[in-house]
């Protein structure tokens, strides 16, 4: 059949054009069929065009940005011919369904290759495989593009082992870079691939140190990344671990403070990966090459016309010679097993919720909750009483595992004036986090009858960061915990209503905002090092604060955050003890905000309330609309996010709506909202 040309041959913008790729099909033309890999932009598949086998790239797109991208990318493979590059056959540039098809290429990728598959390829297979990669980046240099991703993933192999340079997703013309800044450089497109779905492993470890100092990046970052990928081709060795295999890399470099301490070493103390030993055979030549790829200075690199020229005469050199040695005999059987035995277990199988549970039923008494000093106290019945609605929204955003929790405690003790809410964001695992949202509402619950709110809040937090650490120590052991060095912590902010009265306890990063008369009002402070009061604390304390790459961090473990629950490495620098407003609430107030670091990464304050006064403002929604639009915005952590309403601005802003709305369907939807506000305030208090 063949697949036609179409005329004029382009995008739906107009920006992209070919001679020889399609740039769109008849449906019929194609069809999708399993998935092969799901990245951090896109999915690809197995498919079929015009009855040949292919694969079918799917960029997630969900903003415009990533149209934007999308057609960049384009832009640049439409240009690109090269017997070193993957070929593209056709492409579906129109919405709803934008596709690229590739060319099918059995094999699994060159990381996969050397990793999961454990190969061991000869000194000339490296040398023909990393020969063939130059030529197909001096190509792309030459064209004035530079990839940006250089790295084993995006290596594609042929059925002789040829490889095929992938994954343009980040590719741009040099010319286009002069302009970014280190301010936009967050959404310039700091390179991704691995960065979400391996964690930081893909990636972090191929940036050259300009760009972990988030400098522009230029043809002499992918040389870097070149010789980090030239490096871990002949080691069989992820770079930075002593590790054969990628999962394993996986854990080493996943907990946060482990990846900011690598960045340092690579930015300041030059670290690099180990090259091979001597029993290689790797010649030396070769090493140096590698060696000048990754120096720190850019000038002092090769380019890649060099380096092609140099892998040739080494190519020369060893010609006759047989290319049968092993590559790694030092990694083989007991090492590896050793290894992956005691380090690796983190996710002990402790059920860190129970746990937390168990000490809080510990802490309570059962009559506890009859007598309630805090309302009794509060004896002034013609206070405001603001009636609330409650919504909460969670997601594990563009990280692999999902350290955040929360709890929601409403009515608590049966009053129906008596709120508790709180989030903890974990960090170095999530079992401080799990831990603490069991304790602290327990506790909390417990000590209504005799503290005031501030003393119940505080203790709140210095009794469940003890009791955690103390856990800790008993399994640590009782070996239930092997992993001597772990120590998982988090940061939490629980807010308590009491009536018309709101307790914020706060200790780290994250924030709780109040919107009264329409702007945003701050009630806690973040807990981190770049602020000089806590750093003068933490120091007063004992710890020690060292400006390291970007910010300023806390002690060995680098931590941004200075108080916490758990991380008992840094304790007392690190306090657990919160900071507590309390604020009046008066019929000014509209709802309450609360977030994890993740949500006030990519938003604003203000932002935060432009964004709910352009939502229909159900707590549920509105959390959820804050959450996606935060990682939309780029936020690549953990998002928990609260909001707490008052009655009165939830309807007045739903009747606002409904006159604006005239269309059936927006009608419709208000309605329905409308609906369910209503359902949710006589359920909250019958008597409102
Ligand atoms: N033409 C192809 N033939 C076979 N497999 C392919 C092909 N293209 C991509 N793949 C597989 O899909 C994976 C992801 O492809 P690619 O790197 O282009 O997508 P991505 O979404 O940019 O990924 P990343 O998360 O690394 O940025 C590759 O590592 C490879 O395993
Ligand atoms: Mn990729
Ligand atoms: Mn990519």
């Amino acid at each position: 059949m063949g697949l036609q040309i179409g005329d004029p041959n382009t995008c739906i913008r107009g920006c992209c054009s070919s001679k020889s790729i399609p740039l769109h099909l008849p449906p019929s033309a194609f069809s999708l069929l399993s998935p092969i890999a799901r990245g951090a932009e896109s999915t690809v598949y197995e498919g079929r065009l015009d009855g040949k086998r292919v694969a079918v790239k799917k960029p997630i797109l969900s903003t415009s940005d990533d149209l934007d991208k999308f057609h960049r990318e384009l832009q640049i493979l439409c240009e690109l011919d090269h017997p070193g590059i993957v070929k593209l056959i056709a492409v579906n540039a129109r919405p709803p369904n934008y596709l690229f098809f590739f060319e099918f290429y059995e094999f699994p990728n060159l990381s996969e290759k050397v990793h999961a598959e454990e190969w061991n390829p000869s000194i000339n297979q490296v040398l023909m495989i990393t020969l063939e990669l130059a030529k197909a980046l001096q190509y792309l240099h030459n064209l004035g593009i530079v990839h940006r991703d250089v790295k084993p993933a995006n290596v594609l192999l042929g059925k002789d082992l040829r490889p095929y340079l992938a994954d343009f997703g980040l590719a741009v013309h040099q010319k286009h870079l002069k302009g970014i800044s280190a301010e936009n450089w967050k959404s310039s497109g700091k390179p991704t691939g691995g960065f979400y779905k391996k964690s930081m492993v893909g990636t972090l470890i191929y940036m050259a140190p300009e760009i972990l100092r988030k400098e522009i990046h230029t043809d002499l970052s992918d040389v870097y990344s070149f010789g980090i990928l030239m490096n871990e081709l002949l080691t069989g060795v992820v770079p930075y671990t002593d590790l054969r295999t990628e999962a394993q890399a996986h854990t080493v470099l996943e907990m946060n403070y482990t990846e900011q301490l690598l960045t340092a070493a690579i930015v300041s103390d030059g670290l690099r990966p180990a090259l091979p030993n001597d029993e290689s055979g790797a010649p030396s030549r070769l090493l140096s090459l590698i060696r000048r790829c990754w120096d720190e200075n850019p000038k002092n690199r090769p380019s890649f016309s060099d380096i092609v020229v140099d892998l040739e005469s080494i190519w020369e050199d060893r010609k006759g010679l047989e290319s049968v040695t092993p590559m790694h005999p030092n990694l083989c059987g007991s090492v590896v097993s050793d290894a992956s035995e005691n380090d690796y277990a983190y996710q002990e199988d402790i059920n860190w919720s129970n746990q937390g549970e168990q000490f809080s039923r510990k802490a309570s008494n059962a009559d506890g909750c009859a007598v309630n000093v805090w309302l009794d106290s509060s004896s002034d019945h013609l206070a405001y009483r603001p009636i609330l609605s409650w919504g909460s929204f969670s997601t594990c955003g563009r990280r692999e595992t999902m350290e955040d929790s929360h709890f929601l405690l409403p009515n608590m003790c049966n009053k129906e004036d008596i709120h508790a809410f709180g989030i903890f964001d974990g960090h170095r695992g999530a079992a401080a986090a799990e831990f603490s949202a069991q304790a602290i509402p327990g506790f909390l619950q417990a000590s209504c009858s005799t503290r005031s709110p501030v003393d119940a809040l505080k203790e709140a937090f210095v009794k469940t960061d003890v009791e955690f650490r103390k856990e800790l120590d008993f399994f640590r052991k009782s070996k239930k915990v092997k992993q001597k060095d772990w120590h998982p912590g988090c940061t939490s902010a629980v807010a308590l209503i009491v009536r018309d009265r709101l307790f914020v306890a706060n200790a780290g990063d994250c924030r709780t905002i109040l919107c009264r008369a329409g702007d945003p009002v701050v009630l806690s402070k973040d807990h981190v090092a770049s602020c000089v009061e806590e750093r003068e604390r933490v120091i007063r304390a004992g710890g020690q604060v060292r400006w390291q790459v970007d910010t300023w961090r806390v002690g060995p473990a680098a931590l941004q955050v200075t108080r916490s629950i758990g991380d008992d490495d840094l304790k007392p620098a690190v306090s657990a003890e919160p900071e507590i407003t309390e604020t009046v609430l008066t019929s000014q107030d509209d709802y309450l905000v609360m977030g994890s670091d993740g949500l006030w990464d990519a938003l604003s304050n203000s932002e935060v309330v432009g964004i709910i006064r352009d939502t229909v403002k159900e707590a549920a929604m509105c959390s959820k609309r804050l959450a996606t639009e935060a990682v939309a915005r780029g936020s690549k952590d953990n998002i928990t996010v609260f909001c707490i309403m008052e009655k009165k601005a939830t309807l007045a802003a739903a009747m606002d709506w409904r006159l604006k709305i005239k269309n059936e369907t927006g009608q419709k939807f208000v309605k329905s909202v409308y609906a369910k506000l209503k359902e949710q305030w006589s359920a909250c208090r019958p008597d409102a």
